[in-house]
């Protein structure tokens, strides 16, 4: 379970662009809750993905993992149990390295070696084996440089090198937007068989309401650093693309948009 407590997030604190992102914030995601984030531009969504990663720095508050106050703990030591995939396909492979090595690389994650551009060999057939789940043929470009293939292929192959070590979180962050209709319906979909067969807590931040509503048992809609929509099961189930229209639309309103 991850419970982020009275979290105060400020960028450029004491000067006089400072802004307050969030106060006093509050969340807790569930073990195995598969959590859409949905938002206005600037609502501070990729700020929290940042938050639970270590990325960026906090004012105040805390960060519980299974009760452990993780909130001390530098973003590569909480790299190992989480997993993450970016918008940018580029973001989650190395486009100079081959599939075989990238695979590799994501193999020995948080392992001393982990940085070794090495291969172990003995280890191929079973990154072929996760290849050719994803049915894009892979198994068989194993020395194909990652730079050379295309970005529905690359986050595939991100999304699979995020998600084989063991892990505790998938966070994706618009991890489907940089693609054509087809290829992020497919990522989706592998995202979604991923995120069953390893029971993975996932947070995922998406623009797309429909993935919002269609994946995953809970939803939020973050506005101005705060959760101001939260559905989880049956209500979660009963949410509507029109419905989360209409709430944006009214959030617009009262911003004088
Ligand atoms: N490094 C930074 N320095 C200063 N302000 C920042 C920084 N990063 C984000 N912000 C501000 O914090 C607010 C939230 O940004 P964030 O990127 O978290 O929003 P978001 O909901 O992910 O937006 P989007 O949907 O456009 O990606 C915005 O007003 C943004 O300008």
């Amino acid at each position: 379970m991850l419970e982020m407590k009275n979290i105060s997030k400020y960028y450029n604190p004491g000067t006089v662009n400072e802004m307050c992102l969030f106060e006093d914030f509050n969340l807790k995601i569930e073990e195995g809750e598969f959590l859409s984030i949905v938002g206005s531009n600037g609502s501070g969504k990729t700020s929290l993905l940042n938050i639970i990663c270590g990325s960026i720095p906090l004012e105040d508050g805390q960060i519980y993992v299974n009760g452990k106050n993780i909130s001390k703990e530098k973003e590569y030591k909480r790299n190992q149990m989480i997993g993450r995939v970016y918008q940018n396909p580029s973001l989650g492979t190395c486009p100079n390295m081959t599939i075989l090595e990238n695979m590799s690389l994501a193999d020995n994650k948080g392992k001393i070696y982990g940085l070794s551009r090495g291969t172990n060999k003995a280890r191929t057939p079973y990154y072929q084996e996760l290849l050719q789940q994803l049915s894009l043929g892979l198994e068989d470009k194993l020395n194909t440089k990652v730079g050379a293939l295309s970005g529905g292929q690359r986050q595939a192959m991100a999304l699979l090198m995020a998600t084989m070590s063991p892990i505790e979180f998938l966070i994706l962050d618009e991890h489907t937007a940089a693609l054509d209709p087809k290829t992020a319906e497919l990522i989706m979909e592998l995202t979604d068989k991923i995120v069953r067969e390893k029971k993975l807590t996932t947070i995922m931040v998406t623009h797309n309401l429909r993935y919002a509503i269609e994946y995953g048992n809970r939803l939020i809609m973050m506005h101005q650093g705060e959760v101001v929509l939260d559905k989880k099961g049956k209500e979660k189930e009963e949410e509507s693309i029109e419905n989360l229209l209409d709430k944006f639309n009214a959030i617009s309103i009262e911003c004088g948009n």
